[in-house]
């Protein structure tokens, strides 16, 4: 069952997606700190064998320093499998609970126009997910503890102590500079280059007129500088990013032979042992390591949180005042009470102030010139759009409030666009729950369609879906019609379900409606081919957003017949 999630959730649901991730981060960081210390075995481990065993020529000191540095390595593995784990949890518990409410926002972000931002948004929730459980997120809880390597370079001489603060401030102020000059800059260039992927995939769904009428040359002109533009912020990004990478890689193998002289300088004068120089050459390298990949790290940081942003912002912008409690079916009328509705992003309203009611079992005909507001008023009578003054009442609920769940058990609705969902007529017809196969017999008969389907050589098993030529645009539109009567709907809406049909198909159709009518259903039907309209028991003129008439079907269609011609005067009768 879908269940609406209203705005308050949202906030929560942020919130707990913050909270989640502060929570793993700050878990990962403590195991950071052993991590660190353990990383210290090999270092330590030589030092004491070069100053200790080597001078005593004990065995027996070799030995339990071998298995001491061997349960150090042991635990070490353990800790960072652990923090490991500890990550993939993260990211499988923030995934979870963000999954189905950012598909509810990306489906209502899509019926309000914005399809682009509501496929990128899923795919960000992807890329957060292997964000999470890759190395660039454990790099800066690395670099946390390097204080640590800090101390035990000062223990061994202040020197190298010395020498490693001044290097690791060094570095950081190259990684500091590194972001300055290109955070920016690869978030413009992700940013145009995920607005020309969805520009460029959004209009790839309309291959076959492309290919048709030969339009990819001019298309690809129009996308070309988009692509330029995104390519060379994108390469200067990296040019200036790879820059200051080598010059840190370099910087740090200076550091390093910095270090081994220092140390060998040290030795020479005797204030320091070579099993010393040895071990802070090791601690040094390690030390500086987590800054030789901070620029590539860091903007693996940036994707990441870009991403999260666009999450964050769809979930925050999915304002949705629906019901979340499901409302039990009703059998009562639809009202349409002083309904006006603005599109998006539009001054005027297309739907300006109308109002009727529709008993139930009656066949209601909405008729009227191209962009009267048919269609508009169907999506408004089904919820997909909300009403920006009146409403639409069925039995006295709002249709746009009503938990969608319920309402749809209760609706059915064929849009002028047919489409057909990946997977089979069955699971199609049954609006892609597992049902009972009767039912679905049921709705395919209801529609006409059961014959059609059983010459398909898979049967009731074919898969249709968008991208497939299984099945005619006729067959498609039948099968979409079965699904809108599947489970006998209190409501059904058609918007020019005869488009595709042929004679037989249209028969089909006014025999499916007439069944519903008589069993109670309001059935409300738009087309512009008059033949379907002989079934309809009330008509509805739509002008302009406005009502021009309505009224029983026989008394306006006398007013919308032309005169008749009296023959004997020249006109012909
Ligand atoms: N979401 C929207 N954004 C902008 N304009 C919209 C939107 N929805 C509808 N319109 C506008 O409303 C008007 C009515 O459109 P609608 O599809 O309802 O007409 P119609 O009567 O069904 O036409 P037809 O018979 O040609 O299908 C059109 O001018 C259309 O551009």
């Amino acid at each position: 069952m879908r269940m609406a999630v209203q705005q308050s959730d949202m906030q929560t649901l942020i919130k707990d997606g913050r909270r989640t991730f502060v929570a793993g981060l700050t878990y990962a960081a403590a195991l950071s700190g052993f991590i660190t210390l353990l990383q210290l075995t090999v270092p330590l481990f030589m030092l004491q064998v070069h100053d200790r065993v080597i001078n005593s020529r004990s065995y027996d000191t070799l030995a339990m320093l071998a298995i001491l540095a061997g349960g150090g390595l042991l635990l070490y593995g353990i800790l960072e499998f652990i923090r490991a784990l500890t990550f993939q949890a993260m990211a499988g518990t923030l995934v979870r609970r963000l999954n189905l409410p950012t598909l509810e926002a990306a489906l209502s972000a899509s019926v309000a126009g914005g399809a682009v931002k509501a496929s990128q948004v899923l795919r960000d929730l992807a890329d957060l997910r292997t964000f999470l459980t890759s190395s660039a997120v454990v790099a800066p809880l690395e670099g946390m503890w390097c204080p640590i390597y800090l101390v035990v370079l000062f223990a061994l001489h202040p020197y190298y102590g010395i020498l490693a603060v001044v290097s690791a401030g060094i570095l950081v102020a190259l990684g500091l500079l590194s972001d300055m000059f290109t955070r920016q800059m690869t978030k413009e260039a992700n940013q145009a280059h995920i607005e020309n992927i969805s520009r460029i995939s959004g209009t790839l769904r309309h291959s076959e007129a492309i290919e048709a009428m030969g339009m990819l040359p001019a298309l690809a002109r129009r996308w070309r500088s988009d692509q330029v533009h995104a390519a060379d912020l994108s390469n200067l990004a990296n040019a200036r990013g790879r820059g200051m990478h080598t010059t840190t890689r370099v910087l740090r193998l200076f550091m390093q032979i910095a270090a081994l002289s220092l140390g060998a300088s040290l030795v020479i004068d005797g204030t320091a042992s070579p099993g010393s120089m040895i071990g802070a050459t090791i601690v040094m390298s390690r030390l500086l390591a987590p800054f030789d990949s901070l620029t590539d790290n860091w903007k693996s940081w940036i994707a990441a949180s870009s991403a999260w942003n666009r999450i964050r912002e769809l979930l925050e912008s999915h304002q949705s005042s629906r019901d979340s409690i499901p409302t039990p079916p009703c059998e009562g009328p639809l009202e349409v009470d002083g309904l006006i509705y603005v599109p998006p992003g539009r001054d005027l309203p297309v739907i300006k102030g109308i109002g009727f009611t529709v008993e139930p079992g009656t066949i209601l005909g909405v008729v009227g010139p191209s962009a009267a507001g048919k269609s508009t008023l169907a999506r408004l009578m089904v919820g997909a759009a909300k009403p920006t003054a009146g409403g639409i009442y069925l039995d006295g609920h709002n249709v746009y409030l009503w938990e969608r769940g319920s309402f749809g058990h209760m609706t059915g609705y064929l849009p002028q666009s047919v489409s057909l969902l990946d997977g089979t007529i069955r699971e199609n017809i049954a609006r892609m729950r597992e049902a009972d196969p009767r039912l679905v017999i049921e709705a395919a008969r209801l529609a006409g369609v059961h014959e059609m389907i059983g010459r398909l050589p898979l049967g009731y098993d074919t898969p249709v879906g968008d991208g497939r030529f299984t099945l005619s645009g006729g067959q498609k539109q039948r099968i979409a019609l079965a699904r809108a009567v599947y489970g006998r709907p209190r409501l059904l809406v058609l918007d020019e379900p005869n488009a595709n049909l042929d004679a037989e198909g249209e028969a089909a159709l006014m025999r499916a409606m007439r069944a519903l009518r008589d069993d109670g259903t309001i059935v409300v039907v738009i087309a512009h081919r008059p033949a379907i309209m002989e079934c309809a028991d009330k008509l509805l003129v739509l002008q302009d957003g406005r009502i021009a008439q309505f009224g029983d079907r026989t008394s306006i269609v006398a007013t919308l017949a032309p005169p008749r011609k009296r023959a004997g005067t020249g006109d012909a009768a």
